[in-house]
């Protein structure tokens, strides 16, 4: 039962449906005098919001974060951060044709038949508006972690078969501003270009297209993960296949890593500046699930948004056969985005398991 939890000593419980009151998180374990930065809480928000430009869904919503708890005087107290973003823009009719039908591919079936009961408007629990409270919630875990000199880049890598370049990554913060220059979310701009041309062709023709993530993290110390369970790059997996629609994750090499040699594959230490680096990295900076100091790198693959806007054939609950389609507004891609979703998963395994880390320290 249960599973709205996450993390051990960073750990956060979400709670609300896409067409309720309201959804948010309880974050407990936040260290005390972390500066909580509201402004940079909601600027996290603004780029996972919804309605943000024609190639998200066009729902409108402010998600302007409540911080009910837990911050004094702008610092975390180390109480129970308790978080509120208000559902402002719900359209529950346009999901009242399919109150009694499967959308294939989505949660609509599996929940029906899991609890007996569905909150089918907009998706209810299984919406990806549930994000949003992670985003508050990672927001505050990379404050934390930048007060340890931890930074985190993501970008979209790949829409359907459009792959952008490999990326030079030596300055993740000029990265980070080529990211945000485009709606596309990808840090080359040509490639970007190409991805809005895509995403906007396959919104109109009414259907949808996955696509893929990168992720960067720096300056993380050797040493975090707890083998044999709770190796770092497990935790990345399942913080990563926990996001809505997440169809594959690969760190380091990845899947390639299959068909390379051992004598390809090592990667070899050597001494710069008396720090113990590797030449190469495809162990993605984990090796034995725990970090080894270089960056950490991984990928995640999102499948396309099961909704879309054509005619597709289907059950309904009494299991006879009949139509569906799409109404109202949805996301052709979610990867534009989900680059933030990754990035606040991250940032809370992260936080976890430097917390967990320490804990070794006297
Ligand atoms: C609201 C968000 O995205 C929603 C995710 C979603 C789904 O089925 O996952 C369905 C749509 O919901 P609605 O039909 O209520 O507008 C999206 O707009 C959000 O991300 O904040």
């Amino acid at each position: 039962m249960a599973g709205n939890s996450f993390g051990h000593l960073f750990k956060i419980t979400t709670f609300g449906e896409s067409h309720g009151k309201a959804i948010g998180v309880i974050i407990d374990g936040c260290p005390p005098n972390i500066d909580i930065d509201e402004d940079f809480i909601q600027s996290e928000l603004d780029k996972r919001k919804p309605g943000q430009s024609k190639i998200t869904t066009q729902r409108k919503e402010s998600d302007v974060a409540q911080i009910l708890s837990g911050v004094f005087e702008g610092k975390s107290t180390g109480t129970p951060i308790a978080v509120l973003i208000p559902n402002e823009d719900q359209r529950s009719k346009d999901y009242s044709h399919i109150a009694d039908k499967y959308r294939p591919s989505h949660a609509d079936y599996t929940y029906q038949q899991k609890y007996g009961i569905r909150d089918y408007r907009g998706g209810g629990r299984s919406s990806a508006r549930e994000t949003a409270a992670r985003v508050a919630a990672g927001a505050i875990a990379k404050l934390y972690l930048k007060s340890q000199g931890i930074e985190i880049f993501a970008h979209v890598s790949a829409v359907g078969t459009l792959e952008a370049p490999n990326l030079d990554t030596t300055n993740l913060s000029a990265l980070l501003d080529i990211r945000e220059s485009n709606i596309a979310r990808c840090a080359d701009p040509a490639t970007a270009n190409e991805m809005i041309a895509l995403i906007d062709s396959i919104r109109k023709a009414g259907d949808t297209i996955g696509g893929k993530i990168s992720t960067v993290v720096r300056g993380v110390p050797v040493g975090l993960g707890e083998p044999v369970f709770d190796k770092l790059h497990a935790d990345l997996g399942k913080a990563m296949l926990s996001i809505n629609a997440v169809h594959g994750f690969e760190y380091g090499s990845g899947f390639s890593g299959s068909e390379m040699q051992g004598s390809e594959h090592n990667d070899i230490f050597v001494k710069e500046e008396e720090q113990v680096r590797t030449r190469t990295n495809f162990s993605g900076g984990i090796q034995g699930g725990i970090s080894n100091g270089m960056d950490i790198m991984f990928r995640t693959a999102f499948k396309p948004v099961a909704t879309i806007m054509r005619d597709q054939e289907t059950l309904n609950e009494a299991g006879d056969s009949t139509t569906i389609s799409g109404k109202g507004r949805h996301d052709p891609c979610v990867v534009s985005r989900a680059v933030i979703i990754v990035e606040a998963m991250t940032a809370l395994v992260l936080a976890d398991h430097l917390l967990r880390f320490k804990a070794y320290k006297d």
